[in-house]
């Protein structure tokens, strides 16, 4: 099997991750890599679905343990239909978000636990951690204005969430860079987008160029 590489995007609102992951895309193809950009939940017809369901902020009596399984279903059917036959084909998958974003959000900030959390998502992806974990470092604060100052993006039901929450996601988000310390490579997502680019890519080649050695 000619196996690719599964790389996943991390971090807060507004921290940059998807102006960014077009950019990489863009370098990727160039260098003749074979590339899918995509994104949780979502993806997929059934995921895009579920994301709705999620994100709709009319859905305001949602258990927060429903909230975890749905994001998980997404997940697995995202994984079985798109992820896993590209990384068949030897393609680099770039995902915005993964389920870094359910151990922090769900698990940490919503309070059911990292480990229970982690518990029902290791049985939606049957070991397919991410190769490598890119974190969009920002204060939750900042992050919210660049979403807040872009007409063009609807703020979600999570985005609606108080700042102690955005807050607690950071701080989600803190514990699992010591859990997976090796995973994780962390960009500081409050420099100028240029420059958040450049770092990012850097890091990227050296994580491929090793995979190659
Ligand atoms: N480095 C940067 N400096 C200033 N503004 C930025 C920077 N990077 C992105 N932006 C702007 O911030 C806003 C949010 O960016 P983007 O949608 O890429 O973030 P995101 O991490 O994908 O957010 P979310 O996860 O909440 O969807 C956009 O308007 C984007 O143009
Ligand atoms: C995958 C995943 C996402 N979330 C949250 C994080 C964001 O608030 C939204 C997704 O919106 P985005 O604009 O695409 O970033 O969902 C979550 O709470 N748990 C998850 O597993």
């Amino acid at each position: 099997m000619n196996h690719g590489m599964f790389i996943t995007f991390e971090g807060p609102e507004g921290a940059g991750k998807t102006t960014v992951l077009g950019m990489l895309r863009e370098y990727l193809e160039e260098q003749g890599f074979k590339v899918l950009l995509t994104r949780e939940p979502g993806g997929i017809p059934i995921a895009e679905q579920i994301r709705e369901v999620i994100l709709s902020t009319l859905n305001t009596k949602m258990d927060p343990r429903t909230e975890a399984l749905l994001y998980a279903a997404a997940r697995r059917q995202h994984l079985v239909e798109k992820v896993i036959p590209a990384l068949e084909k030897g393609c680099i998958v770039l995902c915005d978000r993964f389920i870094d974003s359910s151990l922090a959000y769900q698990g940490y900030a919503r309070g059911l636990g990292i480990n229970e959390v982690s518990t029902i998502n290791e049985f939606a992806i049957e070991g397919l951690w991410p190769d490598a974990t890119f974190y969009y470092d920002i204060d939750p604060e900042v992050g919210l204005k660049r979403i807040s100052s872009n007409s063009g993006r609807e703020v979600n039901r999570l985005d609606s969430e108080n700042l102690e929450f955005h807050h607690k996601v950071k701080e989600g988000y803190m514990e699992l860079i010591n859990r997976y310390r090796g995973r994780f490579h962390i960009i500081n997502a409050e420099k100028e987008l240029p420059l958040v680019f450049e770092q990012t890519k850097t890091k990227l080649i050296d994580i491929l160029n090793r995979k190659m050695i």
